[in-house]
């Protein structure tokens, strides 16, 4: 089986130094116990903060002890609804691994049996009719889910099982963590530190190839990727009025509007306060205007309970493969500054302000331009 897979080049070359074959056992008394290096592994993957990186750790360590050909590690988002992320480490030829992340096609026919794996929650192995091995382990929390590992070997793989088993529950644990780490504790939107790892997922040639090749099944042209900011406008009145707890419940209603409201390859960030971010994908200008043109008037037309109504301000701008974060932000802030200045309650993007000749002169006006 094949999953094609974007290589992740910050974490694969450390990754694949420590997966390097060891040259020629020592004298008996110096080689590792089993015992050792299993635990020596949970070490290396449980050392990590980041998810990416864990998950990396993961599927090649468990290559390395099953020994196996190929680890997959698929998880599916919080909903279960659809593939989250792909991690695929395979055997290259020098007798080392490679690993990557991918963007996930749940459609993908070889995904399948990892995707009913999840469902069935229940380990098993399979033997094709290539004669290859193959074994699926699900990766449970608290009756969920999470996602499942597929190992793959020419040799049989029930003795591997129980390792793959063990390995799920850990991380299950840990990733359950680190999850909890990564999310906006009031709102379960994901949290600022998460949004540069976000953006470049977006731009992976896989993740652009299929988001073309949908566009054009739809009759559209390439997508680009929009990064909006939405402000709630006057919120410090909805606290000195009603009181923080107030205040709280409209941001949580807010959330609740935004994952009504937007598609699920959207990806919706509470960045603190009262400011929410999206990464979403648009044809041209006008459809991500229109996107965000509906949410603002969902929201618009909302009643908050004791509150009433409350309007949020929104700006945005195209996000480029190679932006920095900080400077797509920036050009957001700028057009949603816009936006709060001329009545709020609107929606700026900063391109469309930038070529009416709008933005350079409300800039030059309040001496926010930077000129470097
Ligand atoms: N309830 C609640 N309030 C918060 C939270 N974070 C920030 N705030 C409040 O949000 C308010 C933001 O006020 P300002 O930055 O003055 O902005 P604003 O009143 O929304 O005015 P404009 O943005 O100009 O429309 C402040 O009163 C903060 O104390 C939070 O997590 N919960």
């Amino acid at each position: 089986m094949s999953v094609a897979c974007d290589i992740v080049t910050q974490e694969a070359p450390a990754l694949l130094a420590r997966a390097q074959p060891v040259a020629a056992p020592g004298p008996r008394s110096v080689v590792p116990s089993a015992h050792a290096r299993l635990l020596d592994s949970v070490a290396a993957f449980t050392h990590h903060r980041d998810i990416d990186a864990l998950d990396h750790s993961l599927a090649l360590s468990l290559a390395e002890l099953a020994p196996a050909r190929e680890v997959l590690l698929c998880k599916r988002t919080i909903d279960g609804r659809r593939m989250d992320s792909l991690v695929r480490c395979v055997a290259d030829a020098s007798g080392g691994f490679v690993v990557g992340a991918c963007d996930p096609d749940e459609h993908d026919p070889a995904l399948q049996p990892v995707w009913h794996c999840m469902d069935g929650q229940r380990s098993h192995v399979e033997v094709g009719e290539d004669g290859c091995h193959r074994l699926y382990v699900p990766i449970l929390h608290e009756g969920r889910a999470l996602g499942a590992l597929q190992l793959e070997s020419g040799a049989a793989l029930d003795g591997a099982r129980a390792l793959a088993e063990g390995f799920a529950r850990i991380y299950a644990n840990y990733i359950t963590l680190l999850n909890e780490s990564e999310r906006d504790k009031l709102t379960g939107l994901y949290n600022r530190r998460t949004f540069e790892r976000h953006l470049q997922r977006m731009f992976l040639p896989l993740a652009v190839a299929r988001r073309a090749q949908e566009r054009r099944a739809a009759g559209l042209g390439t997508p680009s990727v929009w990064l909006a900011i939405f402000d709630i406008d006057h919120f410090k009145r909805i606290n000195d009025t009603y009181g923080h707890i107030y205040g709280d419940e409209v941001i949580l209603l807010l959330a609740q509007q935004m994952r009504a409201c937007f598609r699920q390859g959207d990806v919706l960030f509470r960045f603190g306060g009262e400011e929410f971010v999206i990464l979403l994908t648009g044809h041209d200008e006008a459809e991500a205007r229109g996107a965000l043109e509906r949410f603002r008037e969902r929201v618009a037309s909302y009643l908050f309970p004791q509150v009433g109504y409350v309007t949020v301000s929104v700006g945005y701008a195209r996000a480029a493969p190679g932006d920095y974060p900080e400077s797509v932000i920036d050009r957001a802030d700028k057009a949603l500054y816009y936006a709060k200045e001329h009545g709020r309650n609107r929606t700026h993007g900063y391109e469309e302000m930038l070529g009416r000749g709008e933005l350079a002169c409300e800039l030059m006006s309040t001496g926010s331009i930077d000129l470097f």
